[in-house]
């Protein structure tokens, strides 16, 4: 059974200016054991996503439309009360920003206590040495003495690891991980990268990881979902997107890694959410637009080869595909 399955999910904010169209009508799916990338500039969307499988966004402002299934159990239309059993319990969910994430007036120690006893029958004792284990694994050196600290003794790096061990404290079958190295040094980042890794094949966790960099994605991911504007443009595995690039924007996202020579930006900026354009939503910015992506309906997915789907009419008849989209001559 999918492990995550997010359908047709939709969310909108009312703002005094107007409605932000923040995502409109993505479908993704996250398997046990699988890591999926959400990749896609500032403001596409990423965020929101992540916020919405469990509703941890604020509604209102926020509206929220869609299915979201959890194992079987389809998580939207349940309740508040019935949605804090998964936060932090099956599902866990490290967040964008870290220094939210933490209360100062308690020590370390006890927040990943209370993360351990919130949704587990543990004794204070047994969560206390599993929150050491913990602290430990997520590469905090003196993990007991340094249980008894206060968030503010900890550098960025070390928080952001402290709120990597609450959101794996109870097991998560699920994690959500929301640019979760981005503060952290690169010898830093690879660590915890490789536990995510090694918990991963320990327990078959699903992973649905944000990040901006592509070096990141190629490493870790299995599937990559490519947001562009709160819409979906692409998605495959890692192997396909990255080697067969079938969306203009996917082309442009790769063209700016380094090394790669080209530009180092895309031209342009994102759409205003309030204004998305009619039609495929990156043709204001696209450098194969045809009169045909400017109207109507975002343009349905084709595919380009198995689950490798690109949301671009240029793979229809009549047009004419580039051929850096995704014809190969083999
Ligand atoms: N509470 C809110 N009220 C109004 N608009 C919001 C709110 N939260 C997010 N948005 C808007 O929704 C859109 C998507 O934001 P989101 O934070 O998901 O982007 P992101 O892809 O995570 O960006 P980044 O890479 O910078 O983290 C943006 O236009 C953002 O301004
Ligand atoms: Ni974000």
């Amino acid at each position: 059974m999918t492990l995550l399955s997010v359908e047709d999910l939709s969310v909108t904010f009312d703002a005094e200016t107007g409605t932000v169209h923040a995502v409109s009508g993505i479908d993704f799916t996250v398997e046990r054991g699988e890591t999926v990338c959400l990749v896609g500039e500032s403001g596409s969307g990423k965020t929101v996503a992540c916020e919405s499988v469990t509703q941890l966004l604020p509604t209102p402002p926020g509206s929220i439309d869609g299915t979201v299934t959890f194992d079987g159990e389809e998580l939207t239309g349940k309740s508040e009360r019935a949605l804090r059993e998964y936060r932090g319990g099956r599902v866990g969910h490290i967040f964008q920003n870290p220094q939210d994430a933490l209360d100062p007036v308690y020590t370390v120690g006890s927040q990943v206590v209370e993360a351990i006893r919130l949704h587990r029958d543990d004794s204070k004792a047994e969560a206390k040495s599993r929150a050491i284990d913990l602290l430990d694994r997520v590469g905090i050196g003196n993990a007991d003495e340094r249980f008894h600290d206060y968030p503010h003794q900890f550098s960025g790096g070390m928080t952001q690891r402290v709120v990597i061990a609450i959101a794996l404290a109870c097991d998560p079958d699920l994690l959500i991980a929301d640019e979760p190295t981005t503060a952290l040094d690169v010898t830093i980042q690879a660590q915890v990268l490789d536990l995510l890794a090694d918990l991963q094949a320990e327990r078959g966790m699903g992973i649905l990881f944000v990040t901006h960099d592509l070096g990141v994605v190629a490493e870790i991911a299995d599937r990559v979902v490519v947001l562009y504007a709160g819409q979906v443009m692409e998605r495959g595995s890692v192997e396909q997107v990255f080697t067969r690039p079938s969306h203009p924007y996917t082309k442009a996202l790769l063209d700016c890694l380094p090394g790669r020579g080209a530009s180092a930006t895309i031209d342009g900026s994102l759409p205003d959410p309030k204004a998305p354009p009619t039609g495929c939503r990156f043709h204001p910015r696209c450098p194969h637009a045809v009169p045909a992506c400017e109207r109507g309906d975002p343009p349905p997915f084709a595919t380009v080869d198995g689950d490798h789907e690109a949301a671009c009419i240029l793979h229809e008849d009549p047009y004419e595909l580039p051929a850096t989209l995704g014809e190969t001559d083999e």
